[in-house]
């Protein structure tokens, strides 16, 4: 990020308590818009608690989460429900666990995520029913808006098949094009190669590239696939307890002795920390 380009997202000293457990401990982290931010750190390191906090779904203990809006300005995220993060904010997620509908059609999965507009287009009356002329203008465009994403993520062949009945890869690409129907600024992922194979993990690479360089969405990636991580990413932030303990380049993050420390614990860090700085 230049020094005179304002964030997208500022996070500022954010901590999530949950009774004695302090799962995100002051933790603060600029984002960039159309970059690849990851966010990494062992098991239970606080990263998707981070997410729920950004999105509406934790209330944060304290701290703030400030998103500059190109059209609405400031908005301060912690302080909205989840519904209004995603649809007025345009903050979007996807979740470490499928969240599909199995007996929908994917085009079905994306209509559905559209509901939000068509619902203000039927202006929360029988409008829709009776197939108004504004409504169906709005479904149409709900319609042009997923079959677009469904052909830019080559998923167009399977619009009517029904989503569960696709292969775990392509559900997880699926969720993300169901993610892009809500026009993100910013979308989280939360690990979306889990359970993909080598080949699926490389497209997804190029998808992430392709929706960070080209369509100029910002993306939070929270991954544990390091080959993605390292491959996509502008910037890393790693966790551990809650804790930012470092941040920066992919190179940078690979050779910081407190992120191998976290990953391989001290002994062993230590020996290949020596191993790497032998003569
Ligand atoms: N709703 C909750 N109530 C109590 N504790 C919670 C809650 N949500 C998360 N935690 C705890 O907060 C800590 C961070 O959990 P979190 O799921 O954010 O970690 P994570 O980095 O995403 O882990 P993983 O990589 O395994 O998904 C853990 O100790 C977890 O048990």
């Amino acid at each position: 990020m230049s020094a005179t380009t304002a964030p997208l997202l500022s996070v500022e000293r954010l901590t999530m308590r949950f009774g004695g457990l302090l799962a995100i401990d002051d933790m603060s982290l600029d984002v960039a818009a159309r970059q690849i931010t990851g966010v990494i750190g062992p098991n239970g390191a606080g990263k998707t608690t981070f997410f729920n906090c950004l999105t509406g779904f934790y209330k944060p203990t304290e701290g703030s989460v400030r998103l500059n809006h190109p059209k609405r300005g400031l908005m301060r995220l912690e302080a909205l429900p989840s519904h209004q993060v995603a649809h007025k904010a345009q903050v979007v997620r996807t979740f470490q666990n499928i969240r599909l509908f199995p007996k929908m059609t994917v085009l079905e999965n994306l209509m559905v995520a559209q509901h939000n507009a068509l619902q203000r287009a039927s202006g929360f009356s029988l409008a829709g029913l009776f197939g108004l002329a504004g409504y169906r203008r709005a479904e149409a465009a709900a319609m042009d808006k997923a079959i677009g994403w469904l052909q830019r993520l080559d998923l167009i062949d399977k619009a009517n098949t029904a989503a569960g009945d696709l292969p775990y890869g392509m559900q997880r690409r699926i969720e993300i094009a169901r993610a892009l129907c809500v026009d993100p600024l910013l979308l989280c992922l939360d690990e979306p190669a889990a359970g993909l194979n080598p080949r699926e993990s490389a497209e997804l690479n190029e998808l992430l590239k392709h929706l960070a360089g080209d369509e100029g969405i910002a993306i939070l990636l929270i991954e544990h696939d390091m080959s993605v991580v390292m491959n996509v990413s502008d910037h890393i932030c790693v966790l551990n307890y809650g804790r930012k303990i470092a941040e920066g380049t992919p190179t940078h993050i690979q050779q910081d002795p407190n992120v191998i420390k976290a990953y391989l614990g001290e002994d062993d860090a230590d020996e290949q920390l020596h191993a790497e700085t032998a003569p």
